[in-house]
């Protein structure tokens, strides 16, 4: 246990990490690994997404767009009340979405007579939409990229998924049609995120990459940004969870060990002000992983990422956690939502014991693709709004206004030395309004 004491944050580390600080080696060989795949993409197409699915999936296809009858025959092999619950969470995710989309208006506004300057949210038209499966069936990642970018008004949503230990998903490709993609195509990791981007001769690319995934999908994503649009970079999952002396240990080391389940790169961390929260949520800890079916992944993570430190007062807490920036942050204190007031970086709040980072991942209808490694620093998470180019426009219906800007353009362009810039005002104020066109004086 070690007393630590930065500039402002005082703490007492109760566990800490045992690799984090020793994964620099791993970072560099992912992006090794993407660049040369990308390339080879860039370079034969099809042929090397194939070879790729091949070696990362052990999966090969003549094609790998799904035809709508093995659309329709993966949905009849889906249990009706999965298909029941797809639909009612796809209801809450769809409120939701409309809800941010109408918050969004576009407006015109008259500045002077005849001067009209106005705003719209324009849909990106391809977008092309990850839904991981590598470990899991991730269904519920379709409803938040694919159903969030059809609300926005996007025409066209390409759409990829891994098989899952060589099986095909079926849930999650009924998630994904009932979504509304456009193409569903079986493929998974770089190769997919690849595909999409780069376009190959049987995929057109895409504007616009969105989606979570593991290490490789996001640092593809992160590769090929500014070639193509991304929504942020959402990583391996994390939560940290700030709780007071009133928490439940048996509440808060369930909720840790939820998302540490992700994959043994998922950091959960507590930060508390109670040292009898914090030691009987590691022993809680201690006791619920050995029964965990994945503790394959959670344990792992639970000993390389997992973290638990001990403040003196709540907003320490709060500072602490806003340093981590992290994607979930779920606040079991006496009054949750004074988090909403005092904390600043994070991807998405989970206020008080009622709801949990499952309730956001699964159900409730918030979106669940969410920043990870300090992202929160810059961005939230996945929202209509992401898949929206807000533009503007202007027109001038008033020829004196017209005269006016252009009188006032000239002087502002040959302030900057821009004669050119200038004249296309001069021609303004010479057609519409007093002045001469008269450019001898510039010379
Ligand atoms: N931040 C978020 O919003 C968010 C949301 C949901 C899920 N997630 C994260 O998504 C991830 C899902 O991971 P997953 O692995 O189950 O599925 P995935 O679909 O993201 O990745 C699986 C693919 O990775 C590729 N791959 C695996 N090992 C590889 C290797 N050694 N080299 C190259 N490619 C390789 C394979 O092609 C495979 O198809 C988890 O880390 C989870 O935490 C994040
Ligand atoms: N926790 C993940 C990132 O927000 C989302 C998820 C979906 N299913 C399970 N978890
Ligand atoms: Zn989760």
């Amino acid at each position: 246990m070690d007393m630590i004491e930065d500039t402002s944050i005082r703490y007492t580390t109760i566990k800490a990490p045992e690799k984090r600080h020793t994964q620099k080696g791993s970072a560099q060989d992912v992006r090794e690994t993407v660049a040369a795949a990308l390339e080879d993409i860039r370079q034969r197409g099809d042929a090397a997404v194939r070879e790729y699915s091949n070696k990362f999936d052990k999966y090969d296809a003549d094609s790998y767009l799904l035809t709508q009858e093995q659309v329709d025959e993966a949905i009849a092999r889906v249990p009706e009340q999965t298909i029941e619950d797809i639909k009612y969470v796809q209801a809450q995710v769809r409120r939701m979405a409309e809800a941010q989309l109408d918050s969004l208006k576009d407006f015109e506004i008259e500045t002077l007579p005849g001067v009209h300057l106005g705003q719209k949210n324009v849909p990106i038209t391809d977008v092309g939409a990850y839904i991981p499966g590598g470990k899991y069936p991730l269904l519920a990642s379709a409803h938040m990229t694919i159903l969030t970018a059809k609300v926005a008004g996007v025409q066209r949503v390409a759409a990829c998924t891994p098989l899952i230990r060589g099986e095909m998903p079926d849930a999650t490709i009924a998630a994904m049609h009932l979504a509304g993609a456009d193409e569903i195509y079986l493929l998974g990791g770089i190769q997919a995120i690849g595909a999409m981007a780069i376009g190959t001769e049987s995929i057109r690319p895409v504007n616009m990459l969105a989606g979570p995934g593991n290490a490789f999908v996001a640092e593809a994503k992160r590769q090929l940004y500014g070639e193509v649009g991304i929504d942020l970079f959402a990583g391996p999952t994390e939560v940290l969870i700030v709780a007071d002396e009133e928490a439940d240990p048996f509440i808060t080391a369930v909720d840790l060990l939820s998302q540490a389940e992700h994959g043994p790169d998922s950091p959960a961390v507590l930060i508390t002000t109670s040292r009898e929260v914090a030691e009987q949520t590691q022993a809680h800890i201690d006791a619920l992983l050995p029964e965990m079916p994945t503790k394959d992944f959670a344990e792992p993570a639970w000993r390389d990422w997992g973290e638990i430190h001990v403040v003196d007062t709540l907003d320490d807490a709060y500072a602490l956690a806003d340093e981590y920036a992290f994607e979930h942050v779920q606040i079991l204190t006496a009054e949750p939502r004074e988090a909403l007031e005092k904390m600043h970086n994070y991807g998405a709040l989970f206020l008080g014991e009622g709801t949990c980072v499952s309730y956001g991942d699964k159900s409730i209808g918030t979106n669940h693709v969410l920043p990870t490694r300090g992202a929160a620093r810059y961005t939230g998470g996945l929202w209509v709004g992401k898949f929206l180019r807000t533009v503007t426009y202007q027109e001038i219906t008033n020829t004196e206004s017209s005269a006016f800007f252009g009188e006032l353009t000239g002087r502002a362009a040959r302030a900057e030395s821009f004669e050119g810039h200038a004249r296309s005002g001069d021609v303004r104020a010479a057609k519409y309004g007093q002045a001469t066109l008269d450019w001898s004086d510039q010379y």
